[in-house]
């Protein structure tokens, strides 16, 4: 790339594109104009652009199945079936009623006081969308009530919340597309009892449960009341399902017209996505490069680094989304796809990565690509400042790197002795060539939050359609699960020596200890 950049004045010019306030600079990925061409090639090859209308007019393009992924629809694209549009219209209704209620002390707990603190209750992408939002909405938004989150079954993540909760005015959602997900069903049961134990086996517990739910009987088994269950369509993906009713918590804590604006940020992504020529398109263009660098160049980890505190889930969220999604390695024939599909994802707020895993991007063996994700506010303090200048001097030393000549020069400048120079020199060298993408963000607001994650799905969906996987499915998930229950059940199926033998280490330990 250093050559790349040497022998081309206007690299960024050629690779970056800007669309609707966003700009991804992507000139400093291994490259070159004919390697772009291939890859729109690519694209147009696979039938992107009837992959796109298939999705958006509600095909089942969940193939094994047989849904559509209809999440565009959730933000109102007008490009998707009117029938579904009207679906979360209508239960958008009752949301906004159920939401006004709340504020307005109308909806009451059981003893009559008002709800102060809402609880919500899920896991996978029942969870980290609404986690991430209200981490970046929190520091710039008023809130209206008091917002937590439990996701894992380990009690410690509930105890926590409830030990500083006032029973009489906490509201539990408890949102599972399946309603079946144990974590999710322990917690709601963890809560129910400790409702039960402050105010009584007789109180009405049903005013402190709110269900967000594909299963509507499961809910309603559970014992929550019809007219606080919210519906969540089957077309929707549990990880994409963040547009949908799954928002009810940051309707609570920051108001709906704020996520109104979350959606307009999805919808406006939506109509770039749609329309834009693939050269311009920024989905497009994410996802060709993923391509290029998973499965052409053979990176095995992709690394998300958000130059925002505000930011610090977004790693996790993708994660999900990229992972659950693409992490298939069968065509639509059921045959092997014959090349690497998603890679890894991991990351985490840029500027602590700093201190703790980069070094292995300068000078380990292994090859990553990453996404800078830079929020740039009108009037940037000092900090933002910071932010900007750390982000930009990472993404550049990991492209330049530093040669054993430049090592020798830095060593000399310090006034080291020639042996010693030449003794700490090749320790010094960094490879760079490490490739990344810079996505400018204008400030952290729910619009801008809208636009990236509109961008990060399509991308997803992209990358699905040309590698030939299903990116709706999750059987994989499933084996784990129904291994976790067999356990728990104490059945012995597929039991191997090393799961007998530390049930049985376990056994002894807690008998012990006990
Ligand atoms: O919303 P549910 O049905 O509780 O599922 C939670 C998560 O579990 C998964 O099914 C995987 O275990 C995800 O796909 C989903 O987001």
């Amino acid at each position: 790339m250093r050559d790349l950049f040497a022998g081309d004045a206007t690299r960024f010019e050629r690779f970056s594109c800007a669309a609707d306030g966003l700009l991804l600079d992507y000139s400093k990925q291994r490259i070159t104009s004919s390697a772009m061409a291939e890859l729109l090639a690519l694209a147009d090859e696979a039938g992107l652009k009837d992959g796109i209308a298939a999705m958006l007019s509600g095909e089942p393009v969940n193939f094994t199945e047989n849904r559509a992924a209809l999440h565009c629809a959730a933000r109102m694209f007008e490009l998707t079936p009117a029938a579904a549009r009207a679906e979360i219209a209508a239960t958008r209704k009752r949301l906004d009623t159920f939401v006004a209620r709340v504020h307005a002390g109308e909806f009451v707990g059981a003893t009559g006081r008002p709800i102060r603190h809402v609880v919500h209750l899920g896991i996978g992408g029942s969870d980290l969308g609404p986690r991430l939002l209200a981490e970046a909405f929190a520091p710039s938004l008023p809130t209206r009530l008091e917002l937590s989150f439990a996701a894992n079954v380990d009690d410690t993540e509930i105890r926590a919340i409830l030990d500083r909760a006032n029973p009489a005015e906490t509201l539990f959602i408890v949102a599972s597309k399946s309603f079946s997900t144990a974590e999710t069903l322990f917690n709601a049961r963890a809560a129910r009892a400790w409702l039960a134990a402050a105010l009584g086996a007789d109180a009405d517990l049903s005013r402190h449960f709110v269900a967000i739910s594909n299963n509507v009987a499961a809910a309603a088994a559970f014992g929550i009341a019809e007219d606080t269950t919210f519906p969540m369509p089957e077309w929707i993906g549990g990880r994409f399902s963040v547009w949908s009713a799954i928002g009810l918590p940051l309707m609570l804590a920051f108001g709906t017209e704020v996520f109104d604006d979350f959606l307009a940020g999805g919808r406006s992504m939506d109509t770039h996505f749609a329309t834009a020529p693939f050269a311009a398109n920024l989905p497009v263009i994410a996802a060709l490069l993923g391509i290029w660098n998973a499965t052409f160049l053979g990176l095995d980890g992709h690394a998300v680094l958000p130059y925002s505190h505000r930011l610090r889930s977004l790693p996790a969220y993708l994660q999900q989304l990229e992972m659950e999604s693409n992490g298939k390695s069968v065509d639509h024939q059921g045959q092997p796809v014959g090349w690497q599909t998603a890679p890894i994802i991991f990351g985490g707020p840029g500027t602590v990565g700093q201190h703790a895993y980069h070094q292995l991007f300068y000078q380990g063996t292994r090859k990553v690509a990453f996404d800078f994700v830079l929020p740039i506010c009108a009037t940037p303090s000092a900090t933002d400042r910071s932010l900007f200048g750390n982000a930009l001097a990472q993404s550049a030393a990991l492209m330049l790197g530093r040669t054993l000549d430049e090592a020798r020069t830095e060593l000399r400048a310090r006034g080291i002795d020639d042996a010693e120079v030449e003794r700490l020199a090749p320790h010094l060298v960094c490879a760079g060539n490490q490739p990344s993408t810079t996505l400018l963000m204008p400030s952290v607001t729910p619009f801008t939050l809208g636009q990236i994650l509109a961008l990060y799905e399509h991308k997803v969906f992209v990358q699905g359609w040309i590698w030939g996987i299903n990116s709706f499915d999750q059987y994989g998930v499933e084996l784990g699960k129904n291994m976790a229950r067999d356990i728990e059940a104490g059945s012995d199926r597929q039991r191997d020596s090393s799961t007998v033998g530390l049930l049985a280490a376990i056994d002894a330990m807690t008998r012990k200890a006990g």
